[in-house]
């Protein structure tokens, strides 16, 4: 056993800190007078699949290419696979499939012709295996039946199928993807959500980049929020989720009754579609069936609601636009920090 399995199962056995495929300290990138990145630190665990979220222009793919290598940052340190980039990228990134923008595909070349060649330039993958590794990696993205057209004339959706497929070529240890629905119809969609499950499967990390906040509910362990290249949340999106206060939400025919009973009784509530809304903030399920049951309110129905990722993401981003007021973009004067 090497010395790096060795440690991951130690620490593994011992349950504590989780190993980490990526670490990212103090990460900053400055463009000019733009912020892109701002002392972004970063954890991604070991067989995690996490999904990084942000709205236009919060700092993602300037992270993910950070990450990668591909640019290097102002400020700050990257370790992946337990090496120090960008010193340990030759060691370190063979196991590391990425979709990012624009993949270079030559124009003219067929999708397979174009995969053979990325698939050449692999050094974890021998020149006998290459021929089965680009049609399984074709198949595995729904894109044989496509594969001899050039790529000139592939659309967008099929670009990014493409793209993917050279990020599974091999069996690597990470994958990173940065918007890989972006251009796809709902079955390339879930295409990609079906790969990123089986990656998570076989224990692969995954690091997703998406505007789609159910895309990443559905597939993703744990998530980060970037907002203006800082990250303002990151964890487990189990644990973010159960931190967010919950609702209730009271069907009765006294609707409007109901609502003073609680606004008497201090409890925060609100009238909606679906019935009264009751913030389980300082008070429970019971003591606000009680009190409306008590003063003579007839109770139909009481559900609870659990705050979904969408709500959550709009009010991290949200409470970061008030405590920064709305000015429209990061800049800062250069060489002022
Ligand atoms: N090469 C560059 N030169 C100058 N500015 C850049 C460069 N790359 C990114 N930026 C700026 O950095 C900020 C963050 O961009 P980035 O692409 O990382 O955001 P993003 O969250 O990936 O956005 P999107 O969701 O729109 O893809 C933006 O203001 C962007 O204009």
């Amino acid at each position: 056993m090497s010395t790096s399995t060795s440690a991951r199962v130690e620490s593994a056995q011992a349950g504590s800190t989780p190993v980490l495929a990526a670490r990212l300290r103090g990460l900053r990138k400055v463009y000019g007078q733009t912020v892109a990145v701002d002392r972004v630190d970063l954890d991604v665990p070991e067989g995690a699949v996490l999904g990084m979220l942000g709205p236009n222009g919060s700092g993602k793919t300037t992270t993910i290419r950070m990450l990668l290598g591909l640019v290097r940052p102002t400020e700050g340190e990257v370790e992946l696979l337990g090496k120090a980039l960008p010193d340990g990228a030759a060691a370190a990134l063979p196991h590391v499939g990425a979709l990012v923008e624009g993949p270079g595909f030559h124009p003219f070349l067929s999708g397979r012709e174009n995969l053979r060649r990325a698939a050449a330039f692999e050094p974890l993958l021998a020149t006998g295996s290459i021929k089965q590794a680009v049609e399984d990696a074709l198949e595995r993205v729904g894109l044989a039946a496509a594969a001899h057209r050039r790529y000139r004339g592939y659309s967008l959706g099929m670009k990014q199928r493409l793209g993917l497929a050279a990020a599974l070529l091999v069996e690597r240890r990470m994958i990173v993807l940065d918007e890989p629905t972006n251009g796809l119809d709902p079955a390339g969609t879930r295409e990609v959500r079906n790969v990123i499950a089986e990656l998570h499967h076989v224990g692969t990390t995954v690091v997703v980049s998406s505007h789609l906040l159910s895309e990443i509910e559905a597939t993703c362990t744990h998530v980060a929020v970037l907002h203006r290249g800082t990250a303002v949340a990151q964890g487990e999106l189990r644990d973010l989720l159960q931190a967010e206060n919950s609702a209730l939400v009271i069907v009765t025919p006294e609707f409007n009754q109901a609502l003073n009973v609680l606004r008497d009784a201090r409890i925060s509530a609100r009238p909606t579609m679906e019935g009264v809304r009751v913030e389980l903030i300082g008070t429970t399920p019971p003591a606000v069936i009680e009190a409306l049951v008590t003063a003579g309110i007839p109770v139909w129905e009481a559900r609870l609601q659990r705050t979904g990722l969408e709500e959550l993401f709009a009010r991290l981003t949200e409470a970061q636009e008030s405590d920064e007021g709305l000015s429209a973009v990061d800049t800062i004067e250069e060489g002022a920090r």
